[in-house]
């Protein structure tokens, strides 16, 4: 049979050097040692067509059409509504507004709330972070002990005229204190069709070949939401690709592609579900004098509030905590 071009490139870059997945359970340490080979970000256990990996190896990211169904799309919208009407409290939940409205009146709907952030002890939602059909996917990025580490849903709304709507071009590795970067993968499904229009994501592909970049709040006008740092020195011209996609469409990321969204100039609030896995074999680092003391110290201070906790709570233990097994072992994190 006559290989495809990619399979045959893919072939060449790979030879002799792949990491079957069996090899890769029983030694972790040849797990984690990233950049290793040459397809570092991926593993061939064929569920991957060759021009998929070669893909991801280049990009940065993959999308997979119609992964999730939209019965289960309908369940997880039927949900957070209910979430959003306060009939059900889920325990270490963050449910937050948008910044422009964030000082006004609250009311209990979906209009005043921009996401959901850790929704791990929601069964209903995290059964998202369980489907087959998304870890199936995973494990070919990041091997085949998972856990979900952040679990978000996110609910773009209608810009209310100052551009807060948009989330700045970023790296998600910033807000992550555990490594291998290479072996933490980002899930990320439409609910809905997202267009440029209502602010689909935004990403530079090939970025993750590069490191983790500084990061602070954009200077923007309106007004920038709680958190939601940019790559400093973020420059305009560099490609981008907007990634329009249908309900139940799934894209995988590289921690370190850069990505953002658009503003959201419709009408109609823009829903996506998404969950960071980390292999069960990362481990945890100290981000003390590194780039991302910044992101640190504000997590802190949330945590501070909200648990009335002192100066005692790490970055580490905010992660460990929210942190599930959704296949094979927890070994480190
Ligand atoms: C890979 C991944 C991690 C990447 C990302 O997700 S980047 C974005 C990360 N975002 C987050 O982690 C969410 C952080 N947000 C939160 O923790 C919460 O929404 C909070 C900002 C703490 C607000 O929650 P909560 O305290 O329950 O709300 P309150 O209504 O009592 O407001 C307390 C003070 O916070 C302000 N606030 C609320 N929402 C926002 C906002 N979106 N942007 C900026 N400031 C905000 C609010 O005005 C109030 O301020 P003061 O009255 O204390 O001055
Ligand atoms: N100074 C900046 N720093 C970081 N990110 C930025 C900056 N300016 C824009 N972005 C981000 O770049 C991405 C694209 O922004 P933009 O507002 O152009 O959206 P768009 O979807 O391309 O809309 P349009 O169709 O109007 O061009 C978004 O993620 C946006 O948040
Ligand atoms: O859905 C979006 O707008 C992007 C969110 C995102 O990248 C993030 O929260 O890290
Ligand atoms: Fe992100
Ligand atoms: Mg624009």
């Amino acid at each position: 049979q006559k290989m495809s071009r990619a399979a045959e490139r893919l072939r060449l870059l790979i030879t002799h050097l792949d990491r079957p997945p069996a090899a890769i359970a029983g030694a972790s340490s040849g797990a984690l040692s990233s950049h290793s080979t040459a397809a570092p970000y991926t593993f061939g256990n064929n569920l991957l067509t060759p021009e998929q990996r070669l893909f991801y190896e280049e990009n940065g990211f993959l999308l997979i059409k119609n992964l999730v169904s939209e019965e289960d799309i309908d369940r997880f919208r039927r949900e957070f509504e209910r979430i959003c009407r306060q009939e059900i409290k889920v325990p270490g939940l963050v449910v937050m507004r948008d910044v422009a409205i964030a000082k006004s009146e609250f009311v209990p709907d979906q209009k005043a709330v921009s996401k959901l952030q850790d929704f791990q002890e929601d069964p209903e939602l995290f059964r998202y972070c369980s489907l087959p059909e998304i870890l199936k996917y995973v494990e070919c990025f990041i091997g085949p002990n998972i856990m979900a580490m952040h679990t978000m849903l996110i609910n773009k709304p209608p810009d209310a005229g100052k551009k807060t709507s948009r989330h700045p071009m970023h790296q998600d590795l910033h807000y992550f204190p555990f490594r291998p970067a290479d072996r933490i993968v980002c899930a990320w499904t439409a609910m809905e069709k997202v267009s440029r229009q209502n602010g689909c994501l935004v990403v530079l592909p090939g970025s993750h070949k590069g490191t983790l970049q500084e990061h602070d709040y954009p200077e923007w006008e309106g007004g920038v939401n709680k958190m939601y740092h940019g790559v400093r020195g973020y420059d305009p011209q560099h490609p981008r690709v907007h990634l329009e996609m249908e309900k139940g469409d799934t894209v995988f990321f590289h921690p370190l592609l850069i990505h953002g969204s658009g503003m959201n100039q419709t009408q109609g609030f823009r829903k996506a579900i998404s969950c960071h896995y980390a292999s069960g074999d990362c481990y945890y680092i100290d981000v003390k004098g590194t780039t991302q003391e910044n992101i640190e110290k504000e997590v802190k201070e949330i945590a501070a509030r909200k648990y009335a906790v002192g100066d005692e709570i790490t970055l580490k233990d905010t992660w460990a905590v929210r942190g599930r097994l959704v296949q094979g072992a927890r070994i480190s994190m």
